[in-house]
């Protein structure tokens, strides 16, 4: 989704136009806005929440929203206004560019002229803070919609580290400026420049969903987010292109530059309680499926039918739903090459974040996707090859892991034959089951299912969705391509995101098993009234469904807990125990399985390592593939520190508290490093509270959530690493990434040890310590923060950053000015010189040495006599009970 804002560049400034004496509007493309948490952490995922609120603000005003059909032109700078013209307020001329208001309407002879820069235009963002303050809810929009204009080659900068063009660095906003303008400006034609004359916005947004209708079928409450999909985008601009128009000139993808200038928004933003070095990032808005309007009610799958416990069934270590199934295409589970061999063919631990970092033409084996060069190609089918060959020849130890079609297809089927003979008496199980698990839901109200009403009768007509024809993926492989191109994704996002993106969407592909599922669901169908396939997977693979559902016969859902990169999680009611679990539903793609498979696999590790749960990690209870879906079992727990901190209006947490959760996070992460393990993505939103039950206490005079107990759990092992596998070369989250990563000197586990560093800075002081969004100015904070980096590593680095073994960073320069501003030395953000401050000073400190052999171990970390200070109670674990139905406050 693209959002653009508009800016006044002052005359001088490195965003400025031809005339010096006039202030001149400029629109530039701000960001893409996906609804993934991959590419929240492009934008900012503290600050997606201000982007979508700016595009929902922009997106009811009929000025902006008739923009928005005009991509090219809003992309463009606009020339000097004219006198007479309607003038927006400006804000005084200065070295720096402030943001306008929104501009009631440009009048339709008001032509646009190209940009002959646009990367050098700062984007102005709302403040993080206020909007935290006042956070409004907004879809997201579907990735298809993203209006991606396909690029030339020339465009593309396939360097690691894009440079990024001189920013003209505005003074903080106060107010939020923004409008809708295109992204597909390479598409576009001078012709496109032109505004309308404005009309109503309800003709505008009534024309804008007809055409939404006409292209994607029935508007869903996402259809209707008055974005645009990328193909009516296109077709818009196919039309214009017809139009005599310049040569696109070959520049770097204008995300760069527009997505840097973010932090302006942050910039504005005074800290919250304390004067630290930066403001908290904007709150993450979780996805939440049921937010959505009631669907009628429906079982998943099969009909609700009781399961007798089973010893297997319970089992913790491993939980098996299904037995196991020796194939040709299983995967090992405890053999070390497998994983290894996995990633190498997927990319999941490889290098498809250089490929995603040098390539951004990164060849998509997708069936659909423009064919990749020889070279890319062999490669390709070399990794495949090399999987297949790992896979044939390890065997699977245990046999605990199934492959994903098959299996799928076997619950289907194993359902269908209980469900024959069984038929009446399972409907009549059903609808008890609903009504007794019905009680739980009552108190939030909701769908049918929520108010205990029975099931609905099933069909036989339940719609299968139609594996998608050949070549039908095409438009989103050109997406994905054309993401990985302008998003230039090493800068912001961890290497989860990039295996996934840099694989773009070939694993969506109708693969034979895949087609075979979708027949076997069929067949069940015809076979089995009452096993109604009325699942359905979204376009991006998450599984479909409402509060209510049955997932096999078994788990009630409640609600979605949270969504990640890999799928959904959601709060369920187990119906053989009477317990809340948390169960993370992974997308239904071959490219999301295969990660759970190894995820599972650290998990189970880990349990069996971890018997007495004495490590703070969370346990699994079990897993299990439904309809395509790989589906983990937790231990519900509550919200994790960031969610948290948000909550709380980014307050830190008291200093014996923040001792506390940073006890358990070493100990945690030191049980996985003794294991062998990285984790790699360390960060506030994996450590989750057991319990979130807090008082409220008045602090500065400010009413001030505390929590009763910090016991943590420490959760996502999807991207955790064994030392003998694969290091890929960029990992961790931006904001908690070490030194050595972003230098791509290979990295261990001292890499997590940095995370952590970052990690206790933001519990004692509510803020984030680097907050940035690109590799050189990251450095630079580094720098300000800690002092100069290295000759060493400077020296040794294949990156571009250093220049004569210094940090290639221009001291006068806005970017400057704005660390300058933002960070300061680490020990200044004390809030006071007590003892216990200092020492917990003393250990970030040595958590962020630059040297990865110099930084503190977590094993010297636990020692330190800061800890000395936590009662030993508080220095064990303790054992989670579930909540049941009874004692969960639902
Ligand atoms: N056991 C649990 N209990 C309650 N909530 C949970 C639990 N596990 C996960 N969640 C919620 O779901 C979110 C996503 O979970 P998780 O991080 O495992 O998914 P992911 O796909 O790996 O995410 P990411 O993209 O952040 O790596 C978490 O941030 C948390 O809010």
């Amino acid at each position: 989704m693209p959002v653009f804002h508009q800016k006044v560049a002052s005359s001088g400034g490195a965003g400025s136009i031809a005339n010096p004496n006039s202030l001149a509007l400029r629109r530039l493309p701000l960001v893409v806005i996906p609804r993934k948490r991959k590419y929240k952490n492009y934008v900012s995922r503290r600050r997606n929440t201000q982007l979508l609120a700016s595009l929902r603000r922009c997106v009811s005003d009929p000025h902006l929203y008739k923009s928005y059909n005009h991509w090219k032109g809003l992309s463009s700078p606009m020339t000097p206004i004219k006198s007479g013209a309607p003038t927006p307020s400006l804000a005084p001329t200065s070295k720096t560019s402030t943001p306008l208001t929104v501009p009631p309407a440009v009048p339709a002879h008001k032509k646009l002229t190209p940009n002959p820069s646009p990367t050098q235009n700062p984007v102005k963002l709302p403040s993080p803070h206020a909007v935290s303050e006042k956070p409004e809810k907004v879809e997201r929009p579907e990735k298809s919609e993203k209006p991606l204009a396909e690029k030339p080659k020339a465009a593309v900068a396939p360097t690691t580290v894009p440079a990024r063009a001189p920013v003209s660095k505005p003074a903080a906003p106060k107010t939020p400026v923004a409008t809708v303008a295109p992204l597909a400006e390479q598409e576009g034609s001078s012709s496109s420049n032109q505004v309308p004359a404005p009309s109503p916005i309800s003709k505008q947004v009534s024309g804008k969903l007809t055409e939404l209708k006409s292209k994607n079928g029935p508007p869903t409450e996402k259809t209707v987010l008055r974005i645009p999909s990328a193909a009516s985008t296109r077709a818009k601009l196919a039309a214009a292109e017809t139009q005599p128009q310049p040569a696109a000139p070959a520049k770097p993808s204008p995300f760069a530059p527009a997505i840097a200038p973010l932090r302006d928004g942050a910039a504005a933003q005074p800290a919250p309680v304390q004067n630290v070095a930066a403001p908290p990032r904007p709150p993450v808005a979780k996805q939440n499926s049921l937010q959505k309007p009631p669907e009628p009610k429906r079982s998943l799958g099969a009909p609700p039918k009781p399961i007798v416990p089973n010893e297997a069934v319970h089992k913790i270590d491993g939980i098996e739903f299904l037995p196991k199934e020796p194939e040709d295409g299983q995967l090992p589970t405890t053999s070390t090459g497998g994983p290894k061999a996995l990633r190498r063919a997927y990319g999941s631990k490889s290098g498809t974040t250089i490929c995603a970092i040098g390539s951004p033409n990164v060849p998509s084996t997708s069936h659909a996707g423009p064919p990749p060069p020889d070279d890319e190609k062999r490669l390709i089918e070399k990794k495949l090859s090399l999987r297949k060959k790992k896979m044939a020849g390890e065997g699977v130890p245990g046999g605990s892991l199934l492959t994903g079609s098959k299996s799928g297809v076997e619950i289907g089927l194993s359902l269908n034959n209980n469900n024959n003979v069984k038929e009446q008496t399972d409907e009549q199980r059903a609808k008890k089951t609903v009504n007794a698990v019905s009680a739980a839901f009552s108190t939030q109200g909701g769908s049918g299912a929520a108010q205990g009403a029975p099931p609905e009768e099933p069909t036989t007509t339940a719609t299968i969705r139609e594996p998608p024809p050949p070549g039908a993926q095409k438009p989103k492989s050109a997406a994905v391509q054309n993401l990985i191109t302008q998003l230039q994704l090493p800068a912001s996002v961890s290497a989860k995101v990039d295996k996934i993106i840099a694989s773009g969407d070939k694993a969506r592909k109708p693969s034979r098993t895949g087609l075979q599922t979708q027949q076997n669901r069929s067949k069940i169908i015809e076979q089995n009234p009452l096993a109604t396939d009325r699942l359905r997977d979204d376009k991006d693979g998450h599984l479909v469904y409402s509060k209510g559902d049955f997932i096999l016969n078994r788990f009630v859902i409640h609600e979605t807990l949270g969504e990640g990169t890999f799928g959904k999680v959601v709060r369920v009611i187990d119906t053989v125990t009477d317990n809340f679990m948390a169960l993370k539903i992974i997308k239904n793609v071959n490219k999301y399985r295969e990660a759970a498979r190894l995820e599972i696999k650290v998990l189970q590790r880990l349990s069996e390592r971890d018997k007495d749960k004495q490590n703070w990690v969370i346990h699994m209870g079990g897993h299990f593939e439904y309809q395509g879906h790989m589906c983990l079992m937790f231990d519900l727990l509550g919200p994790s520190i960031f969610d948290f901190l948000k909550n709380n209006h980014y307050r830190p947490y008291p200093i014996n508290q923040t001792m506390h959760i940073a006890w358990q996070v070493c100990k945690a992460v030191k049980f996985l490093h003794e294991n062998k393990l990285t984790h790699t993505d360390l960060k506030p939103e994996n450590i989750l509270f057991v319990s979130g039950d807090y008082t409220t206490q008045v602090m500065d005079k400010k009413p001030t959530k505390v929590l009763k107990e910090t016991q943590i759990r420490l959760i996502d092992f999807g991207s955790a690493t064994f030392d003998h596998e694969h290091h890929s070369t960029i990992v961790s989250t931006r904001h908690y990434r070490a030194p050595e990563v972003i230098l791509e000197l290979g990295w261990n586990q001292p890499c997590d040890v940095w995370s952590v560093g970052c990690i206790l800075y933001e519990l004692y002081t509510g803020c984030t310590l680097f907050q940035t969004h690109e590799n050189r100015e990251h450095l630079a904070m580094m720098e300000r923060v800690l002092g100069d980096i290295p000759p060493r590593m400077a020296k040794k680095t294949k990156t571009k950053f250093f220049v004569n073994g210094r940090l290639d960073w221009a001291q006068s320069s806005p970017d400057a000015a704005y660390v300058r501003d933002n960070c300061k030395p680490l020990r200044r953000s004390m809030t006071c010189t007590e003892p216990e401050h200092v020492e917990l000073f003393e250990i970030i400190e040595h958590m962020l040495a630059y040297e990865p052999m110099g930084r503190m171990k977590l094993s010297e970390a636990i020692e330190h006599r800061w800890f000395r200070r936590l009662p030993s109670e508080l220095k064990h674990s303790t054992v989670l009970t579930p909540p049941t139905k009874a004692n969960f406050p639902v």
